[in-house]
Order: C-alpha cells, then structure tokens, then sequence
C-alpha cells in the first residue's frame, strides 16, 4: 500500500483500517495483539519517511510487525498470519523483501542495524537502518554491546523506541524506570532537585549566584542523556500515536546522519479499548470475542506450566533455600506466582537471560538452590554461562525449561528443540525429563536433592494422561514401563513417552516401552539387560535428533561394546520448524502416531 504523500487525515483513515484488520483477524485465529496496536502509528511514520525497498526496517522481537506487513501487499494474506503455511507471526525474509531479518529473540535488532549501516557505508551507498525496538527489549545486554558500538562509530542509524511502559508483563529494572520518568516529565525535575539538594547541603552560604549558573547549565541536561552520553542522540518523548509529530521527527532523524533515538511514548493496546494499557493477557492472545473481550477457546487441561507452578510453590513452602528467577515471562512460565508468594526469593530480572544463569550461580555458591525457569528456546541466550558460571563450577543450578519441543504457532525463533543438544556435553550437567504431571511434580523434589546442575524439560500446553503410575526419579535409572514379546523396544523420553504408547497401541504387535527418564546419566545397565531380549529399538524423543537421544543411546552401546541393536529414531530432522498447529506441524514432520507406525517394522 503506497502511504508516501498521503495527508495526516489519510493516514489516520489507513491506520484505523489497519486495527480492524489487526482486530478482525487477531480475534478469530490468536497472534499477538497488544504490541502490534501500540505500534501502527509508528509503523506508518516509518513507511512514509523511509524506503522499504531500500533502507533496512528492522523490527526487535518483530512480535509488531503486524501493521508492517499489511503495508506491504500482504493484506489479504494476512488471513493466514501464524497459521501453518501461512504467514510468519515475525518477519521473515523469504516472505517479503520488506522483512529484512529473521527476528523472535528480542535485543537483535540494533545489532542488526549497525552491521547493516557498516555495510552501506562500505557500499557507498544512500540508505538508512531504521530499527523499532520497544522498551522492554532496551533490557537486555545484546542492545549496550550494539549501542557501544553505534555511539563510537557514529553510523546513521534511526532507533525509534516504542515506549509502552510494558514488557510482555510490567517492565522490570532502572532501565525502565529511568524510561518511564522521562515519559512522565519527572526526570528533569527529580535531577534538578537532587542538583539544589546538593548545593544546599554541600556548597557554602552565597553561592546563589554559582547555583543559578548551575540551573541554567542543567536546562542542557536533556532527559536522553543516557544515551547521548554514549554518543547517541535523543530526541523525545514524542506522542507515538501522533503521526504529524512522528513524521517530522523521523524526517529530523533521518537527516541527521548520525546514531539517533528517538523515544516514542505509546500505548500498548492502542484502539483495542479493552486491552488499551498494562494488561499482560493481551500480549499473546487465542481466539476472543471482539465485543466483550473474552476468549473463546480456554483449555480444561491443566497445562505443565501450572503444574509446575504449583509444585515449585510446594517446594518453596518446604525449604527456604528455594530462590528462582524468570526472564520476562512470569505469567508464561508461572513464576508469577513464587513472585507474589515470596518476593524476596524469586524475582523477574528482564529479558536478561544471560544475567539470570549467572546471578543464580552465585546464589548457588552461597548455599541457596535456584530455579531458573525459562522457555528452551530463551535458554540458548544464556548458553555460555550455563558453562562458564555453572557447570565449571559444579554448581546445584535447576534449569525447568518450558515450551520444550514443537511450540507451535510462534514457529522456528521459538521452538525448544535444540535444549538437549546443546546440554548433553557440558560435564557435570544431570539431564532428566518428567513425561506426565504427576512425575513433573516429582522431578522438582528430585532436582532439590542434586548437588550437580540439573536441567528439566516439559512442553507447552499440557502432557498426556498415562496409564502408567508415576514413580521416584533415582539418579540414573530408567523405567521399564511395560515388557514385549517381540524383538522391538520403545524409548521414550520425557514427552516423547506418550508418544510412544500411542504408537505401541496403533502396532499389532505386543511392544516393549521404556521412559529412558535420564539422557545423562544414562541408564547403560538397563540397556544391556534389554539388548539381550529385544534388537530392534524405536527412539521417542521432542528434540533434535542430531546429538539427541538416540545418540545418546548409541554412544552408551558402544561404550557397551554392544553391536546387535539397530536404532530408529524419530527425533526431529536437521531443519528448523515453520510455524502453525503443534498437530500440524507435527503432521508434515510424518511425526503423528499413525504415521509413524508405519514406520515401525512389521
Ligand atoms: C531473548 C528473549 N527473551 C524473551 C522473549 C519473550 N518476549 C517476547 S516480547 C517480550 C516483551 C517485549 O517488550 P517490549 O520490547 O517492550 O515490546 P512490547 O510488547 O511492549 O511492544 C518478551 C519478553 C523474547 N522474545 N526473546
Ligand atoms: C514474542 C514472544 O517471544 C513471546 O510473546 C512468545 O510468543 C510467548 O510464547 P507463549 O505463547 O508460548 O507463552
Ligand atoms: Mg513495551
């Protein structure tokens, strides 16, 4: 949709087409809602003083690139947005040319811009990074590693910061703080106050005239000093709804040639009255009712999350060591809840994955037993530190990564597929999984009595029921579920079990099952007792299969020496996962119990 030339009437006549399509299509297929509203104007303040198809738009997170992507012929194809062969809920390159980068991590995006405008630069040539990066994305370590960078080279870039004053929950840190005073004005006052107390307290009787020269020179003192401080210029706040204003101060940006901010202050929600502020449950929405606001589709299972939830507050209650952390996603992870009970032993730390591994080391050091509950795709942020400030160490760090395995709709930024791979050879690490809810609570008891770190895996909704009855974790040791008279095995590891028995049902034949229950240590005596009895083994597991599981297995059977077994695995292939319904998905993937029986030997 060309919107360059258009007047200010026009285009708020666009961007209130752009909301109902936003709410028309969000209210019936889910997406995220609240952050995309915020950001219309914005949005369309960028298309109107860049060039899409020149200057590099780079959206942080880019979970509000919605109004983006409906300036950019994909309108009618916005129908499909999330859904599987649809569009991506982020940009995506190989979408659209206007997308310019994968995103779906926060704190990328003036990385981003600087290796894009040291290009240009290297390239001659005439084109601008404008960057979108909203506040609580301005609280992670990747964006001051950029603007150090930025603020010394001096790059044209344009970073509009959409500020909402909200994270996916209310944002957290001085970060945010000092944000927020900027907003509300009470920066300067707050600085100007402390600068008299300090004169009043500090400087002798008649120096009036020192102080005046002071106040006036603290008129200079602009609100961005922050930033300016470190070489980047601010402008702001402006009204991030007002597009007149938006436009002839990116046109400012834009020419000035330099690292700019330009701090927008928006409201998260905008034109959705019912989600309009700081509501945490319109980030990320499923299906509702546009008149009143309520969601349709809510699942009666309990979801591992709350079952998780539950337990930790259990274990809490019992030992006062317990402390634990989330990193921006109380509500998804249900720390929310340690926070509310004990708000001096858990804590939200922003999206500050890597300070979170690290800061619960020390209290690991300091005798405490932390819980660091995080996505398995959010992990991957702190990967070193998981090494460096854990496991070098051989601290009692427990690592509860939700959203394991094929997340579904939010697609190939966010599923856990990877968490074992990358967890399975670092020394000293104890990998174990739950595979239902009652042997989840279980794996929290277990983990409070490892001196090692430990790391635990569950998915995102809820696990199957099993007919199986849940049982202890014993360091180790695997649990034969039930015994065959064929020659096949099935092994299942934390959800992959239920698959499994699904399978083993579809299959004529009387199958043995085993919960491998540990990857590391693994269970190598179990192993050997059952490549006795059965030769051919089928591996079960919601991950990678490259240095997965069944590698895994097999390196415990060589260790063995033991060369009769032949090993199928139906672990994930080596690519990444495209967006849509986890069964859909999982369905192209062949990964559906009918279609992997086929697959098992007659
Ligand atoms: C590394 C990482 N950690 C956590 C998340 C989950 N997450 C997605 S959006 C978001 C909040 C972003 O807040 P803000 O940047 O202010 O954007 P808003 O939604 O307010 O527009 C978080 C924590 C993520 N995408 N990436
Ligand atoms: C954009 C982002 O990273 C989060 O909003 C994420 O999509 C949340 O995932 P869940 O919906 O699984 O909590
Ligand atoms: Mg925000």
């Amino acid at each position: 949709m060309e919107i360059k030339g258009k007047s200010v009437e026009e285009l708020e006549e666009v961007a209130s087409k752009i909301r109902e399509r936003i709410i028309d299509v969000v209210s019936r297929k889910g997406g995220h809602f609240s952050s995309t509203l915020g950001a219309v104007e914005l949005t369309l303040g960028m298309h109107y003083v860049f060039d899409v198809n020149s200057d590099p738009f780079i959206f942080d997170v880019s979970h509000q690139c919605y109004a983006h992507k409906l300036l950019t012929n994909r309108w009618e194809e916005f129908e499909t947005i999330r859904q599987f062969g649809g569009l991506c809920g982020f940009t995506k390159p190989n979408e659209s040319n206007a997308d310019y980068f994968v995103a779906g991590h926060s704190s990328t995006s003036i990385s981003l811009a600087v290796g894009a405008a040291k290009s240009i630069k290297l390239k001659n040539q005439d084109r601008v990074p404008v960057v979108m990066i909203g506040d609580g994305s301005m609280s992670a370590g990747m964006v001051y590693e950029a603007l150090n960078e930025l603020g010394d080279l001096k790059l044209p870039v344009v970073i509009i910061l959409n500020d909402n004053e909200m994270s996916i929950a209310k944002p957290i840190g001085a970060i945010s703080k000092y944000l927020s005073k900027i907003l509300a004005g009470k920066f300067y006052q707050s600085f100007k106050a402390r600068v008299d107390k300090f004169i009043r307290n500090n400087m002798p009787e008649g120096t009036t005239y020192l102080a005046k020269r002071l106040e006036s020179s603290i008129k200079l003192i602009t609100p961005g000093i922050l930033f300016e401080e470190m070489g980047i210029d601010y402008i702001g706040p402006i009204d991030g709804h007002d597009i007149e204003e938006i436009i002839d101060t990116l046109n400012i940006a834009k020419s000035m040639q330099k690292p700019v901010i330009v701090h927008a202050k928006t409201v998260k929600g905008k034109g959705y009255k019912i989600a309009e502020g700081q509501h945490e449950h319109w980030h990320g929405v499923g299906p509702f009712n546009v008149e009143d606001g309520e969601f349709i589709k809510k699942s009666t299972q309990k979801s591992a999350t709350s079952v998780y939830s539950y337990s930790l507050l259990n274990l809490a209650k019992k030992y006062e060591n317990v402390v634990g952390v989330t990193a921006a996603m109380p509500s998804g992870t249900g720390v929310d809840k340690l926070i509310e009970a004990y708000p001096n032993r858990f804590w939200d730390v922003a999206i500050a994955e890597q300070h979170a591994v690290t800061s619960m080391a020390a209290m690991a050091k300091e005798g405490f037993k932390p819980f660091i509950t995080i996505y398995s795709t959010f992990l991957q942020r702190g990967f070193d530190q998981i090494i460096h400030d854990v496991s070098i160490m051989n601290l009692p760090v427990v690592f509860a990564m939700d959203r394991a395995g094929i997340v579904g709709n939010d697609g190939e930024t966010h599923q856990g597929a990877f968490d074992i791979n990358f967890l399975r050879f670092i020394p000293n690490m104890i990998l174990f999984a739950p595979r239902d809810n009652e042997t989840l609570e279980n794996s929290l008891e277990f983990a409070y009595t490892l001196s090692s770190p430990c790391a635990i895996r569950y998915p995102r909704g809820s696990f199957k029921e099993l007919d199986f009855k849940a049982t202890n974790f014993e360091l180790g040791k695997a649990e034969l579920l039930k015994d065959g008279n064929s020659n096949k095995l099935f092994i299942g590891y934390g959800n992959g079990v239920s698959k499994a028995i699904d399978v083993e049902k579809l299959h004529e034949e009387d199958i043995a099952i085993l919960d491998l229950r540990f990857i590391k240590p693994i269970d190598k005596n179990i192993l050997k007792t059952l490549s006795d009895k059965y030769d051919s083994w089928y591996v079960f597991s919601d991950s990678q299969k490259q240095g997965g599981v069944a590698s895994a297995i097999m390196e415990a059977l060589s260790e063995l020496e033991i060369t009769n077994i032949n090993i199928k695995s139906f672990e994930y292939e080596d690519s990444f996962i495209e967006h849509g319904d986890t069964t859909k998905v999982e369905e192209s993937l062949g990964l559906l119990a009918k279609q992997l029986v086929l697959l098992v030997d007659k």
